[in-house]
């Protein structure tokens, strides 16, 4: 019995549905009358649990042939494929991300579990021949063991992907810890693995606040953590596992620029703003925050930025009508609010935007703010607001504008719009970021290449294609002699 009819939705431990003592409740961001559902809050003898049977699967899972684990995988996708609409209602309910936007990331974790199912059967080591005569040197992979996987709310259902299905294809067992604000879909996950057959210990879920997520990752028993979050969560997490010797993935935040040359097709370089500035209510860490735009085209830009932002419809995440939904809580409608403030009091212009805006329903609905005069003494410039906000900075020439675009700690995605191929090999060649784009937003990306960061925005081997197998495999180097 997973009490799913009743909205109750206990813990995945060693294939059973475990209930708890104390349970958290979400709402609705779209509409705070409506409840997602109850969460059981994992104590710590849960999670300790969760770890032995992980240990207890392990020898199984690792040993299990290439084919079983492919099978599995390709199992998941098809069933996360079967019921992708239902899927993403209930992600766009949960998160406030809109119909279209929750869509897509469903369907993106389809094809990343399509993809690592693949995986299990390519895991490839080396076969070479020693410098030393007579001997031959065979490389392999192995699997890590049992792997934490802490998860954001933002991409609630995507990420947990990202992270489960190479881990399960390459061999190890997976103990998720999701974002309390996003339980429900990350409930569905664990739902749909269990559905597609993997055995009891390989995959776990437990939920809770952030207690449930340090009792995991401080337990002596888990051998590698993949965190995706806050830069002052992932350097707490460092902290404590990387004396310990276990392995460590961070996906951290961004601060991303987008450069606009006097040279770019002015319509594209618009619509790429609007995209990775406010759509998923600028709640991505690769959002466009930072646009900065060459001084002949800078004053026609925000003219034409403006005609489209006035345009975008802001409402309930479910209503086909909206552009762009809630921000995700209560805590996110302070924080950028806060930012908005601060914008002002350090000298940037309110151009739009950046107010909390009434709707038919009660919820965190907030306009796109657009800000000029930036300027990188500015705090909404130097830190991660994770909201539908940007700055817009003018730059005298490439140079400059390759300047402001590295000058930050973080370093996950920066983009250029420019008709001239040498400009934006040039800028992709200067750019400090781990991801560049050109002539596209500095959003959006493929499953099957390295998504990630450099700087302060990540630590550790980078997740998605060759990435993944990085992280969660081990080598080992054999050297035969007959
Ligand atoms: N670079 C990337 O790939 C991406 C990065 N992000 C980043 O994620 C952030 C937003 O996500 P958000 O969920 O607010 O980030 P947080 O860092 O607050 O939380 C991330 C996860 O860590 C858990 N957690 C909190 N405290 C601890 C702790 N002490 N020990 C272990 N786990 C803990 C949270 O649990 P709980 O929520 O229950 O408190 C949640 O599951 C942004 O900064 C964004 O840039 C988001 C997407 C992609
Ligand atoms: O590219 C994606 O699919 C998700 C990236 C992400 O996590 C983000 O932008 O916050």
């Amino acid at each position: 019995m997973d009490s799913s009819t009743s909205g109750i939705r206990p813990n995945y431990i060693n294939g059973e549905w475990r209930p708890a003592e104390a349970y958290s409740e979400r709402r609705n961001p779209s509409d705070l009358s409506e409840s997602i559902g109850r969460f059981a809050m994992a104590s710590p003898s849960d999670v300790a649990d969760a770890v032995t049977a992980a240990h207890q699967a392990l020898p199984g899972w690792s040993a299990e042939t290439p084919q079983k684990r492919q099978d599995i995988l390709n199992r998941a996708a098809d069933i996360v494929i079967r019921r992708k609409d239902e899927l993403a209602v209930l992600l766009s309910r949960e998160e406030g991300k809109t119909l279209v936007e929750a869509k897509a990331e469903v369907m993106k974790a389809g094809e990343t579990f399509r993809y690592f199912a693949g995986e299990a059967v390519r895991m490839a080591g080396a076969s070479l021949r020693s410098v030393r005569a007579g001997v031959d040197i065979d490389m392999r992979r192995e699997p890590v063991g049992v792997m934490a996987l802490i998860t954001p709310w933002n991409f609630p259902f995507s990420i947990p992907v990202w992270k489960s299905a190479p881990a399960l294809a390459y061999g190890n067992c997976a103990i998720l810890k999701p974002a309390d604000l996003t339980n429900a879909i990350a409930w569905e996950l664990a739902k749909i693995l269990h559905e597609a057959g993997v055995p009891p210990g390989v995959f776990q879920l437990v939920m809770g606040g952030a207690e449930t997520g340090a009792a995991l990752v401080s337990d002596q028993g888990i051998d590698g953590v993949s965190f995706t979050g806050s830069g002052a969560v992932g350097r707490r997490i460092a902290k404590d596992v990387v004396d310990r010797g276990v392995r460590l993935q961070l996906e951290l935040g961004g601060k991303n620029p987008l450069y606009v040359a006097s040279d770019a097709d002015m319509a594209k370089a618009v619509d790429a703003v609007i995209k990775g500035g406010f759509y998923s209510t600028g709640q991505r860490c690769t959002a466009s925050s930072r646009i900065i735009v060459d001084a002949a085209i800078h004053e026609r830009f925000v003219e034409e930025l403006l005609v489209r932002t006035r345009a975008l419809r802001i409402g309930h995440a479910l209503d086909p009508k909206s552009d762009i939904g809630p921000l995700a809580s209560a805590p996110q409608l302070q924080r950028v609010s806060g930012f908005v403030a601060e914008a002002e009091q350090d000298g940037a212009e309110r151009r739009y935007g950046g107010d909390r805006l009434d709707r038919e329903t009660q919820g965190y609905f907030f306009s796109p703010a657009i800000f000029t005069r930036g300027d990188m003494r500015q705090i909404i410039n130097r830190e991660e607001v994770f909201g539908p906000v940007i700055s817009i900075f003018k730059a005298q020439d490439f140079d400059a504008a390759v300047r402001i675009a590295n000058a930050t700690e973080y370093g996950l995605s920066a983009g250029i719009f420019t008709s001239s191929h040498a400009k934006a090999r040039a800028f992709m060649r200067a750019s400090t970021a781990g991801m560049v784009m050109v002539n596209l937003p500095t959003v959006g990306s493929d499953y099957h290449v390295p998504f990630g960061g450099r700087g302060a925005s990540a630590y550790g081997p980078k997740e998605m294609g060759l990435g993944a197998v990085e992280f969660f495999t081990e080598t080992k180097t054999a050297y035969i002699a007959d």
